[in-house]
């Protein structure tokens, strides 16, 4: 039995967490993380402090999905104490997965930071690199629920950045084109353009759109409820207890 703390669990993903660690044969949750003591509908204890958590449950995995900042102080305090450490948590900088990383060398302890846990997303993701090479052109839309605190998604960004590896850094659109309304063309990660649409009603979307001459190639993904990441979670709690280094991303799970 893998014993598992989870960080947030009255939140979306936290919730779902919670239920499904709970129902596994394999996983022991042991704890909760939460930002005050309230009343929880399962019987397991209740921390507002990780330190205190740690010293007294001592979990085998942390499981972080909570916000950007809170993320980082409690992956980075779990590490410190040889916890291993699942992250949903998006919204980290490259300098904090730098700071992650080193912290897993230093500590010999394993990290999986997963900016999405479902197959689906990673394998659009897979494909969209795939297409890079053969259509260097795209854009990113992705839709999110409109409680969502970073902008763009922990996946767009990632899928970018996968895109990028077989894509020569180029500026796309009009070489004179002028945004009249700024933001309109969104963000540019090495001139791939990122838009981020918030709005109630949604989960977690995305479209990859790669365009070439008198074509267009679209990767759509949808998240329709939290339960679509939770196999994904599952796997990495099994697979980061193997592990003493940092992963960055489902595809290097995932053959
Ligand atoms: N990797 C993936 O596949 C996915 C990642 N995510 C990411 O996961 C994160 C959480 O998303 P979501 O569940 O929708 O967000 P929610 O806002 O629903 O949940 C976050 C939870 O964290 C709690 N929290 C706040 N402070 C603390 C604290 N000090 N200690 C412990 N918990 C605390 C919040 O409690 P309170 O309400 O009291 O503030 C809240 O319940 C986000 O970064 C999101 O981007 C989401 C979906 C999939
Ligand atoms: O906040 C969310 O909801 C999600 N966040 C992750 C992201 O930023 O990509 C994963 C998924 O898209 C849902």
């Amino acid at each position: 039995m893998i014993r598992v703390a989870i960080a947030g669990p009255r939140g979306n993903m936290g919730k779902e967490a919670v239920k499904m660690v709970m129902m596994s044969s394999n996983f022991d949750l042991i704890a909760v993380l939460d930002s005050k003591e309230t009343m929880i509908p399962f019987s397991c204890p209740v921390f507002t402090d990780l330190d205190q958590l740690i010293t007294e449950c001592q979990p085998d995995v942390l499981v972080d999905l909570t916000s950007p900042e809170l993320g980082m102080k409690h992956t980075t305090l779990a590490l410190e104490n040889k916890v291993h450490a699942v992250v949903g948590t998006t919204g980290f900088s490259e300098r904090d997965l730098e700071k992650l990383k080193n912290l897993c060398e230093h500590h010999q302890v394993g990290c999986i930071i997963a900016p999405n846990f479902s197959i689906g997303a990673v394998l659009m993701m897979k494909f969209a690199e795939q297409a890079a090479r053969y259509m260097s052109d795209v854009e990113i839309i992705e839709m999110h629920h409109d409680r969502k605190l970073d902008a763009p998604s922990g996946t767009a960004l990632k899928t970018a950045e996968m895109i990028g590896t077989l894509r020569e850094p180029h500026q796309q659109g009009h070489p004179d084109e002028k945004e009249t309304h700024p933001g309109a063309r969104g963000a540019s990660l090495d001139g791939i353009r990122l838009h981020s649409v918030r709005l109630p009603g949604l989960v977690a979307h995305q479209q990859v759109l790669f365009g070439g001459n008198g074509q267009l190639l679209t990767l759509r993904h949808d998240s329709f409820n939290r339960e679509s990441f939770m196999p994904g979670v599952a796997l990495c709690i099994e697979e980061v207890m193997k592990r003493n280094t940092f992963i960055y991303g489902l595809e290097h799970l995932i053959d």
